[in-house]
Formats: structure tokens, C-alpha cells, sequence
């Protein structure tokens, strides 16, 4: 027993010495030319200074340290950029050092191995998908050939909305939104399977959300050197039953596909793709195509598009309708604009929003106070020189879109909500919101910034433009009418609270159904 209390005894010495020397070797080989850095706890590094919600911890550090630094968070190297001046450096004068994504265990096996698109290094395999994600599956004709798709969709929401409206019964609005969001993505990549089937629907979007949480969840497997090998947090068991999951539900849609694909040959019937499915798989059949897609390739592809594709726009109108009520003369204006451009008779649709700059300045606004992607990742590939700083290869790169988008130097009154400031003297709306301005940078910047920009656009302009010409919002709870606009914690920047509302009827545009 005496033995047995020594060996613990000795072992705790091994470790923290270990530690001690590995983390004074790390700070005196590298002090000297990295950015500014707090001080770092052993083993946990600076993860302690990120909580409760990174994004906005690592904007208060920034203020005190400078708009570039550097952290461990356990062991991993990483930097943060909090300024466009910075961010510029990394996204356009050093781009190319900058194209990687790193990986966690979690995404690594969600991905089948990392053989996906969000996540794929940057080589050959990325460039394929990203020329095939702007020209045909997110490109301008796909989109067009969705349209029926996306307003049936929103049809189908404001139908719940006049329902509820009708009952006078209080609506989860960000829910409401994400069966929506979630109802538009499957029926774009797999076709009618969800949106005729609800129980279906709300499988696939839990297991997107399972999957969206379980990636974007702390694993000390990924931080901290000793617990590489060993699942402390029992995330194993939840990872292979979503994975299984998915899988199942995946392989059972790509057989349909295959079978109906298969009559359409033998039958000799026209063919034109239906879904995004079916242009993957015509892809990989495809002998001469450059780079041959596997069936990884195409599930891993599929959930990238839900992963990325459904919170994020859902969350975008859902902060944007708070903002609204929180603002009644911005509310009154733009509807003011829909009346006057769409009138009462017929619902807004998607080609009447280029004619309503003051909604697309309000949405602007929204993706600049609220940009559901706060942090673009990045890690670098090759030793590089920023700011006078050497980064070393293989670091992890935060930059802070939430912070940036709020920096004092770049825009007035940073912290007030002001669609006016996105609109021109001609009234058209201004500042573009892909990249090209440091200090805007909601999609991210460069080769690796959002492909599903327009899609997202698209969507978030036409359901809030629905919501608002169809309906008055009533807040539950809370001061009953102020919402609270605080942040929860997340990947997609959720809202503390939901917002909860009695949607009260102001137009109906559907009379007759
Ligand atoms: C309001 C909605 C959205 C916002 C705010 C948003 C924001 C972002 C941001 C900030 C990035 C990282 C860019 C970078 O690293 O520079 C990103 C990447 C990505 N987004 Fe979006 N996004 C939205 C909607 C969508 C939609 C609708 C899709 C697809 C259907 C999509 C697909 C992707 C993909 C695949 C990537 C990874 C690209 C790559 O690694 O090359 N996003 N998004």
C-alpha cells in the first residue's frame, strides 16, 4: 500500500514537472517574436480567459493586449485577429499560408475521415468542390431552378403563422425558422423526402443540430496533450450513434436516388438533375471528371451544406425580427418600403428585393451586430510574418468577425443599431457584404469565404420581408415589449433567450387558402 501511495506520489511529481519544463521550454523558445500574450496557466494554457463565450472574451482581451494575440488554448498554438487591419493581413496579403481549417477528432470522424468540404485542406480535392459549389450546386442557375422550392417553403411557414395568428397562440419564432431553414436545405440536396414527411424532417434536424453541437463542443482530446488517446467526456458514444445515424438515414436516400436514376435510364426518359444529390452522383459517375467523387465525398458534402447552411440563416432573421421590435421606426419604415413596392394583395417574393434597399441595409445591420459566423477559423500552413510577429506553421487562426464588425475605428457608434448607415446618398444600399471590406466581413473573406452567401441571402431577405408585410409581432415574456438581446453560447451565435411571439395577422395575402 506504502508502495503503491509512493508511485502515485512520484507520478504526480513526473507530471507537473513535465509540464513545468514543457511549458518554460515553450514560452523561452518562442516569447520573443510572437504576438502579445496573457498569462497561461499550466496544461489548461488560456482556456480559462475564454469563457463564458469566446468571441466576446477574446474581444476584451484584444482591448487590452492588442488586435493581435497569441494564446494556448491547452497545448494548441493559436492566434487572434480582433481588427480589420489584421484580419486584411491574414485573409488577402497572406491568404495562401492561411487556407486551412483545422480539425478536430469530432469533425474528423463526422466527416468520414475529413472528406468533406468545409474542412478538406486546401489542394486539389478543395478546388474541385469549390469551382462545383459556385458554378453549379450554389451557383446562380441552381439557385434560380430552387426558387419554386424556397417559396413553397415560406409559403408553408406564414400558412402556420396565419394559423397561429388565428389561435392567438405564441409562437417559438427561431424554431418555427429552423424547421424552415432546415425543410428548404433538404428538399435542395435530397429532394421532397423531408418536407412531405414532418416526423422525417425533425429527425434530420436533430441529428443536424446533435451533430452541429457535438463539433462545436470543447474535447480535451484535442487540447490537451496527455488526454489525447483517452475519452474523458464520453463523447465517443454520442459521435458513433449520430454518425450510425446519418449514415443510415443517408445510404437509404442515395439508394432511392440511385433506383429512380436507374429507371429514368432503362425508360430513356429526359433527365435534368433534381437535387443536389443527384448532381453529386452524376458527377461521380462522370469518367472524364477531373477528380473522382467518392460516396464519402457526397455524405460528407451533404452535411457540410446542412451544418452550415440551416442555423445560420434561421438565426440571422430571427436576431433581425428582435432588432425590429426593438426599433418600431425601423419596423414602420420597412414596411412601408414592402407596401409601397409590393403592395397588400400579393405576398413579397424574392425578385422584389433588389427594389427594397432600406430591407437589404436592415439585414446588413443584422449580419453586422449579429454575424452567426463570429469566428472564421483558419490554421496556418507555413511559417509567416504578420504585424512584425512570426507565426509558426501549424497554428490555429481566430479572427474575430463579431469584434471586427464593431470596431470603433471603422464605424460609428459601433454599438447602435443603424440600417442607415449601409444606405448611399443615391438610397441605394451600400458596402458589400463578401469580403471585400476588412470591416465587414459577416461570409468571411478570400478563397475560403461562404459559398452559400447568395442562398443565404436570398433566404433571409424573403422570410423577414414575408414576416414583416404579414404580420405584427407581440412579445411574450420579458418587459412585453423590449426583447432581451442577449447572446447565448454556440457555433452560430443563438440568442440567450428565444423569442417568443403572438404573431397578430396585418395582412393576409393567401385569402382564399
Ligand atoms: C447568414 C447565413 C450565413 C453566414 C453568416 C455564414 C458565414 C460563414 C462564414 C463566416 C464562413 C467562414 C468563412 C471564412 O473562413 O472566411 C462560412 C463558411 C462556409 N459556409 Fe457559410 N454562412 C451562412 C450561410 C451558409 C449557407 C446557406 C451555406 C450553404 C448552403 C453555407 C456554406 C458554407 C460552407 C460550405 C463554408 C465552408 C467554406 C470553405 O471552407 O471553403 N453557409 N460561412
Amino acid at each position: 500500500m506504502v508502495d503503491f501511495r509512493g508511485y502515485i506520489v512520484l507520478f504526480f511529481v513526473w507530471l507537473v514537472s513535465t509540464i513545468l519544463v514543457r511549458s518554460i521550454f515553450r514560452r523561452s523558445k518562442t516569447t520573443s517574436s510572437l504576438p502579445p500574450s496573457p498569462m497561461a496557466l499550466p496544461i489548461i494554457g488560456h482556456l480559462h480567459l475564454l469563457a463564458p463565450i469566446p468571441h466576446q472574451a477574446l474581444h476584451k482581451l484584444s482591448i487590452r493586449y492588442g488586435p493581435l494575440i497569441h494564446l494556448f488554448i491547452g497545448s494548441v498554438p493559436c492566434i487572434v485577429a480582433c481588427s480589420p487591419e489584421t484580419a486584411k493581413e491574414i485573409l488577402k496579403t497572406h491568404e495562401t499560408s492561411f487556407c486551412d481549417r483545422p480539425i478536430s477528432a469530432a469533425v474528423d470522424y463526422l466527416t468520414y475521415g475529413s472528406a468533406d468540404f468545409s474542412f478538406a485542406p486546401y489542394g486539389p480535392y478543395w478546388k474541385f468542390m469549390k469551382k462545383l459549389c459556385m458554378t453549379q450546386l450554389l451557383g446562380g442557375q441552381t439557385l434560380n431552378q430552387f426558387i419554386p422550392i424556397r417559396s413553397e417553403e415560406i409559403w408553408r411557414f406564414m400558412q402556420l403563422m396565419l394559423k397561429k395568428a388565428k389561435a392567438s397562440e405564441a409562437v417559438d419564432v427561431g424554431k418555427e425558422l429552423i424547421r424552415l431553414t432546415n425543410n428548404v436545405v433538404s428538399r435542395m440536396t435530397m429532394g421532397q423526402i423531408c418536407s412531405i414527411n414532418d416526423k422525417e424532417a425533425d429527425e434530420v434536424r436533430k441529428l443536424v443540430q446533435e451533430t452541429a453541437e457535438l463539433a462545436g463542443k470543447f474535447n480535451l482530446q484535442d487540447y490537451i496533450w496527455f488526454c489525447k488517446n483517452i475519452d474523458l467526456q464520453g463523447f465517443g458514444k454520442r459521435l458513433k450513434e449520430v454518425r450510425r445515424k446519418f449514415d443510415n438515414m443517408m445510404e437509404r436516400i442515395l439508394k432511392e436516388h440511385q433506383e429512380a436514376r436507374k429507371i429514368n435510364k432503362e425508360t430513356g426518359k429526359d433527365y435534368a438533375p433534381m437535387d443536389l444529390l443527384d448532381m453529386l452522383l452524376d458527377i461521380s459517375e462522370d469518367e472524364s471528371s477531373e477528380i473522382k467523387l467518392t460516396r464519402e465525398n457526397i455524405k460528407a458534402f451533404i452535411l457540410d451544406i446542412f451544418a452550415a447552411g440551416t442555423d445560420t440563416s434561421a438565426i440571422t432573421v430571427e436576431w433581425a425580427l428582435a432588432e425590429l421590435i426593438n426599433h418600431p421606426d425601423m419596423m414602420k419604415k420597412t414596411r412601408e418600403e414592402i407596401d409601397s413596392v409590393v403592395g397588400k394583395s400579393r405576398l413579397v417574393e424574392e425578385s422584389d428585393i433588389i427594389n427594397l434597399p432600406y430591407l437589404q441595409a436592415l439585414v446588413k445591420e443584422t449580419l453586422r451586430l449579429h454575424p452567426t459566423g463570429p469566428m472564421s477559423v483558419r490554421e496556418s500552413t507555413e511559417n509567416c510574418t504578420i504585424n512584425g510577429y512570426e507565426i509558426p506553421a501549424r497554428t490555429r487562426v481566430f479572427i474575430n468577425v463579431w469584434a471586427i464588425n464593431r470596431d470603433p475605428n471603422h464605424w460609428e457608434t459601433p454599438l447602435e443599431f443603424c440600417p442607415e448607415r449601409f444606405i448611399a446618398e443615391d438610397g441605394k444600399s451600400q458596402l458589400d457584404v463578401r469580403g471585400q471590406h476588412y470591416h465587414y466581413i459577416p461570409f468571411g473573406s478570400g478563397r475560403r469565404a461562404c459559398p452559400g452567401t447568395t442562398l443565404a441571402l436570398h433566404m433571409v431577405h424573403s422570410t423577414l420581408a414575408a414576416m414583416i408585410q404579414c404580420f405584427d409581432w407581440e412579445v411574450i415574456g420579458g418587459n412585453g415589449t423590449r426583447v432581451d438581446m442577449e447572446e447565448g453560447t454556440g457555433l452560430t451565435l443563438p440568442r440567450a433567450h428565444p423569442l417568443i411571439c403572438v404573431p397578430i395577422t396585418r395582412i393576409n395575402p393567401f385569402p382564399l387558402s
